[in-house]
């Protein structure tokens, strides 16, 4: 791995698996080259943001996707092999490790898969974990976690995965580590199940809206309007 200049300060940390194992909830509504693309355009979203974050000491992708790792040098984001491929809990671990021998004061977890968010939603993150161990900002809809920041790096262990929000919560509290939950609307938008592509939220996700777009793909709200009735004769 490259080395990360101002290591002082809080690095992201993108965990990325294979492009070709991306959203497989989605499969019902996607194919396997749509979901692909889907992923790529998520994660250039998701990076184009940080890059704009002068904030951010630097920005570090795990994964063990060459193509990945190509995407993550147009950001100027440097790449940790992400060697077993074992879960996100695993990877995130691996970056924490690496990313704190690197002197970071900490790290900022941000999915690849939530497009919306804003350079804003990352500075407020930021300057929360300045004044605190743990920031946890939670899914808008499904008790995940979206963005999960430790200072220092490896303060604690992730443990993403069903109801992930309370359980770190649960986990920072235990712990007696300061922790401050910080709802956001656009990074709180992750791309999971056929619903969440369709959105009214706030937030670029410019490579996101536009391949939507053209796939023709974006759905209805959860909750339709009116069903289509027949019409009386
Ligand atoms: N490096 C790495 N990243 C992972 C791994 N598993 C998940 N991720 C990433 O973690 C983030 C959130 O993952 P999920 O929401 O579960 O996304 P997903 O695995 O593509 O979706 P599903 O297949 O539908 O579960 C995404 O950026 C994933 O690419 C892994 O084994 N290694
Ligand atoms: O803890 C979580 O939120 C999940 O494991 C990862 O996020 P997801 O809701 O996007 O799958």
């Amino acid at each position: 791995m490259a080395t990360i200049a101002a290591p002082s300060k809080i690095c992201a940390l993108v965990p990325v698996k294979r492009l070709g194992w991306a959203k497989s909830r989605l499969a019902p509504h996607l194919t396997t080259g749509e979901r692909n693309c889907l992923a790529e355009a998520m994660l250039r979203d998701v990076l184009d943001v940080l890059s704009k974050v002068p904030q951010l000491g630097g920005i570090a992708v795990v994964t063990s996707d060459t193509a990945v790792a190509s995407i993550a040098n147009d950001y100027a984001a440097v790449v940790i092999d992400d060697l077993d491929d074992a879960g996100i809990n695993n990877a995130v671990r691996r970056g924490q490790r690496v990313l704190a021998a690197e002197g970071y004061a900490g790290v900022l977890v941000i999915p690849g898969d939530i497009p919306f968010l804003s350079a804003q939603e990352i500075e407020l993150a930021l300057s929360t974990l300045a004044d605190c161990n743990v920031v946890i900002t939670p899914a808008n809809r499904d008790g995940g976690t979206n963005l999960l920041g430790f200072s220092p790096p490896h303060v604690m262990d992730p443990s993403f995965g069903l109801h992930s929000f309370r359980r770190h919560l649960a986990i920072a509290r235990a712990m007696g580590l300061e922790v401050v939950v910080l709802p956001l609307e656009g990074a709180g938008h992750d791309i999971d199940v056929p619903a969440d592509l369709w959105s009214d939220t706030d937030g670029p996700a410019i490579q996101t809206r536009r391949l939507l777009a053209r796939l023709g793909k974006d759905v209805p709200p959860a909750c339709p309007g009116p069903t289509q009735e027949p019409l009386s004769p």
